[in-house]
């Protein structure tokens, strides 16, 4: 569902004027309509409909605590990185049996913690770290299940940074390798080997690298349902992509489509865990014109929000669009939209074609997924403040850092 539309000549938040928002709660902002996260998430649920499954929400992609409670109340599980992540979906009221734990580098006390609060599944990135987990899990006297995160080898066709399923990347364990643990599962008393999973990267656009990874798992957990093991579940990571520019990403009842012939008939729960195709789209970032410079080269529309506040686009290049809250009449102009921060990286977008005066107020769309989340102090900016719109509502649900919250718990060397 697309959630901001004109009305009138100015850009809603479902109904409520953006304008309005920004008046009251100043700029940058970042602002989430409740009904896009919501029929996201559903429309995923609805696509697997058919087996049994899980929707384990990709926590990293916007982790509000506003929003995982509403992901909570519809069901959701969680797919979390950091003991941080664990925190927050508890506290959203989460339900600790519906988590999955991904990430390559989990502490002893990551470890001891999820095993302590109940958490569904370790997805385990190593050999070491399968070691660690027994090693915890034993000496707390408890059981903890796990799965292996398998690196399928298949080419994600994504930006290099956010590709996770090829060989020479970090994550995942080789399918031979994760095989042969497999069977050794007998040396890992205090682990129940419940599921495999895997994870190819993000912002896929394309449907044949999800097959491709799929066939090669399933490929793997057959030959181990032939040596006794059965796993109970299968999770196919996240990854599915959204239209930022012009991509044509498939829906989620299209990737479902295409996946589950191949999972029909088996005795495996589904798990995925998407993060992006969630809340990309249920999100913008509100922005204020300061100034307009031009120099011999270039225009430049300087606004009040930067690279620490939005960083895709420094970080990677990334396109975002940028549309006027209230568009004027008038000749366009090619604009760089760039921030205060002293960084010549530190741009929203380049070469935008725009029609501005100073104070006029900017979105920069699909900014609800890696947006926030993403956001730093760089050059002492408090971090922006995140507003929740439902119907006519507006709900500050994270206040603007102030100066004093960065300042706090710094200290002077006494002498
Ligand atoms: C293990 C894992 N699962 C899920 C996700 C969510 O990815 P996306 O936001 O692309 O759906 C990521 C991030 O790429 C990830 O690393
Ligand atoms: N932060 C990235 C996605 C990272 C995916 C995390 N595994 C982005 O904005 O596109």
């Amino acid at each position: 569902m697309e959630a901001f539309n004109y009305r009138g000549g100015t850009l809603y938040a479902e109904d409520v004027a953006l304008s309005d928002i920004a008046a009251e709660h100043g700029t940058p902002a970042y602002v989430y309509s409740r009904a896009a996260i919501e029929q996201a998430w559903r429309d995923f649920d609805h696509a697997f409909a058919d087996l049994p499954h899980q929707v384990c929400y990709a926590v990293k992609a916007n982790s509000s605590l506003a929003v995982l409670n509403l992901l909570a109340r519809l069901g959701s599980g969680f797919d979390i990185v950091s003991g941080g992540e664990l925190e927050r979906v508890l506290r959203a009221g989460g339900d600790p049996s519906r988590i999955v734990f991904s990430g390559v580098a989990k502490t002893r006390r990551e470890i001891a913690d999820a095993i302590n609060k109940g958490i569904g599944c370790f997805n385990v990135e190593s050999l070491p770290e399968l070691e660690r987990i027994q090693y915890i899990a034993s000496r707390l006297d408890a059981r903890a299940p796990v799965s292996l995160r398998v690196n399928p080898d298949v080419d994600a066709d994504t930006h290099p940074y956010i590709s996770t399923g090829l060989k020479e990347n970090k994550f995942g364990i080789p399918l031979d390798e994760a095989e042969a643990l497999y069977r050794r599962r007998a040396d890992f008393p205090a682990l129940d080997f419940v599921g495999v999973d895997y994870h190819i990267g993000s912002q896929l656009t394309r449907l044949d690298p999800f097959i491709d990874a799929l066939d090669r798992v399933l490929a793997m957990v057959d030959r181990l349902a032939e040596d006794g093991l059965r796993l109970r579940h299968l999770d196919i990571g996240g990854g599915l992509g959204v239209r930022y520019r012009d991509e044509t990403p498939p829906a989620p009842d299209a990737y479902a489509a295409a996946l589950l012939p191949r999972l029909r008939g088996r005795e495996l729960d589904i798990y995925m865990e998407p993060g992006r195709a969630i809340v990309a789209n249920a999100g913008v970032m509100l922005t204020r014109v300061e100034y307009l410079k031009a120099t011999p080269e270039k225009h430049f529309a300087l606004v009040d929000g930067a690279m620490n506040d939005l960083l895709r686009p420094a970080l990677y290049g990334a396109w975002q669009a940028i549309d006027p809250v209230t568009p004027r009449d008038g000749a366009p102009t090619n604009w760089d939209v760039v921030g205060p921060v002293c960084e010549t990286a530190d741009f929203l977008g380049k070469d935008r074609s725009l029609t501005l005066e100073p104070g006029d107020l900017l979105a920069v769309r699909s900014a609800g997924a890696y947006g926030f989340v993403m956001a730093s102090n760089y050059n002492t900016r408090p971090r922006p403040p995140e507003l929740m719109v439902d119907g006519d509502q507006v709900h500050l649900i994270r206040r603007r850092e102030t100066v004093d919250d960065l300042l706090t718990g710094e200290r002077l060397l006494e002498d």
